[in-house]
């Protein structure tokens, strides 16, 4: 930790329904789940919302819904932390940059900075997202209270060069705005408790809920410690899933079990 860094964090997590194609009503709705996450006895430092929470995968009309150059998001999440002195790790959004979609996390500290963004760098084309996004090109760290954070989102989850890059660059906590639905919730929480375990660093995951078309998305969004111990987890409805980390551990589980220091990169294949 640096100098100045809180010993704990406390995190919000935003279990939403989505309502597909409809920004309008999609950021009215976070917002009071937002408002009911600030006004809990205890205070979040950190309020983290799900991916894709202004359209959902509504990725047929995404050119006409996304927001232009993240424009309604920032202000409007900008304005949120600062009003109520809060991190927020915006989820991701569709935002449109010149004639490109993106599926963006935009992240601001308590005086309503922008503090990072990251666009999804591994498209799912189960749900169509390389017919219709552009990737990101760049892995994505930021600073909340002195602790370091890596961003990623939903099916990035799967890709562990992504979480081990992040965490050689010194986050020792992990964010995963996502929308993962059924049948792969075992996935899900395998994978997620993996990274954290082999990344020796905390993984916050921030899922919606609800149904989609066809398509059921289960929640179940978790806070995992760096020893892979479930510190909470959401169920299948509308939630604000709390927790608490403790700033201090994840360098503790490394002084009791070095893998960073027993690493030996030259003998991996590339
Ligand atoms: N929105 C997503 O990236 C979904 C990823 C997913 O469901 C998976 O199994 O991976």
């Amino acid at each position: 930790m640096t100098d100045g860094a809180k010993p704990q964090l406390n995190i919000a997590l935003i279990q939403a329904y989505i309502e597909i194609g409809e920004p309008g009503v999609n950021m009215n709705h976070l917002a009071e789940m937002m408002e009911k996450a600030v006004a809990a006895e205890q205070k979040p430092d950190v309020i983290v919302l799900p991916e894709m929470w202004n359209t959902g995968y509504a990725l047929d009309r995404i050119g006409e819904l996304a927001d232009p150059n993240g424009e309604e998001t920032k202000r409007r999440l900008s304005d949120f932390a600062k009003r109520h002195g809060v991190h927020i790790v915006g989820g991701s959004v569709a935002e449109k940059i010149g004639d490109r979609i993106y599926n963006t996390m935009y992240v601001f500290g308590r005086n309503g900075e922008s503090t990072a963004k990251y666009s999804k760098m591994h498209l799912f084309r189960l749900m169509d997202e390389e017919k219709f996004l552009h990737a990101g090109e760049e892995a994505v760290t930021f600073e909340l209270d002195g602790m370091k954070a890596g961003a990623s989102i939903c099916y990035d989850i799967r890709f562990p060069e992504l979480s081990r890059t992040l965490a050689l660059a010194g986050a020792n906590v992990l964010f995963v705005p996502a929308e993962w639905p059924h049948p792969r919730l075992h996935h899900w929480r395998t994978l997620l408790t993996a990274r954290a375990i082999e990344n020796q660093m905390y993984v916050v995951a921030c899922n919606r809920v609800g149904r989609s078309g066809e398509t059921e998305f289960f929640g179940h969004s978790m806070l995992i410690d760096p020893w892979g111990e479930v510190i909470a987890e959401g169920g299948e409805e509308e939630a604000v899933v709390t927790g608490t980390l403790d700033c201090a551990l994840p360098e503790e589980v490394k002084g009791r079990i070095p893998v960073f220091e027993d690493r030996r990169p030259h003998l991996y294949f590339k």
